[in-house]
């Protein structure tokens, strides 16, 4: 069977911020249908490579292609066909759950927005909170609603990053279920960001380290357990933070 072309290709990006480097030659590919992790200690520079594929931020040096178009060329074609989850960019507060999903959908020009938005408040269990102020949500209905705007466009490049921090045990993991359902149903290339080990385990396909902002280990997680001599994905995690200076495994470039 013929491997598709990826639908997401990193190579060797950097990014400065003064002196300081925050991703150092980073590459990696995710292609159709694959969820790739991106696991790292706080100031890995995970969300510093989030924010350079969104085009929110430039790359010092190195590129960014999607759908095998340069990203600093087809902005806006490429972010058309993408979408992402961050608990960090807030919807309008004083807008209703609902009307901020329509006016997402009317920018993203879905087709039948009113019936689209009533699914995916379905989906995301979130229909009785339609008609409430997006302000006034809890942090955890707040994410399913980010959710929610991040499938809006069905999209083939999908960025979820921390997708589970405030949620429940419970709805934690419904969300990683829906993570899987979009990936079977509609196979994008997503690239997704937790601190929860169970989250990296149960969604992601692949794997990879982030370290001062350079990746140290790349592979599924029983790949990486195992090169690590240690039993689990949490282990590796605790070891990789406490020593820094492991030996790389697939860099990726
Ligand atoms: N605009 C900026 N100016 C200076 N330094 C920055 C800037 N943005 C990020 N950094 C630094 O870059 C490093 C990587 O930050 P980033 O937010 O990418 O980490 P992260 O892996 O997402 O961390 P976390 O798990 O805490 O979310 C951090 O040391 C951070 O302080």
């Amino acid at each position: 069977m013929a491997v598709s072309a990826p639908v997401l290709e990193i190579d060797h990006v950097v990014k400065r911020f003064d002196s300081f480097t925050a991703v150092d030659g980073v590459c990696l590919d995710v292609r159709a249908g694959e969820v790739v992790g991106l696991l790292g200690v706080n100031g890995a520079g995970k969300t510093t490579l989030m924010n350079m594929v969104l085009g929110l931020i430039t790359p010092t040096s190195g590129t960014i292609r999607a759908f095998g178009m340069d990203l600093s060329k087809h902005r806006m074609e490429i972010l058309r066909r993408a979408n992402f989850c961050t608990t960090y960019a807030a919807l309008p507060g004083n807008v209703s759950v609902r009307n901020n999903l329509l006016i997402f959908a009317g920018l993203y020009g879905v087709k039948k927005p009113k019936q689209k938005v009533a699914e995916l408040l379905e989906l995301l269990e979130i229909t009785k909170l339609a008609d409430k102020p997006t302000g006034q949500l809890s942090a955890g209905e707040s994410t399913r609603v980010n959710l929610a705007k991040a499938l809006l466009n069905d999209p083939e490049l999908l960025l979820l990053d921390e997708p589970t921090a405030s949620l429940d045990p419970d709805i934690a993991d419904k969300v990683r279920k829906l993570v899987r359902h979009v990936q079977k149903e509609r196979a994008p290339a997503i690239l997704y960001t937790s601190h929860n080990m169970r989250d990296i385990e149960e969604v992601c396909d692949r794997i990879l380290f982030l370290h001062q902002g350079k990746i140290l280990a790349s592979g599924t997680a029983d790949e990486i357990t195992r090169h690590f001599k240690e039993d689990d994905l949490e282990n590796v995690f605790i070891k990789i933070a406490r020593s820094g200076d492991v030996e790389t495994v697939g860099s990726g470039c």
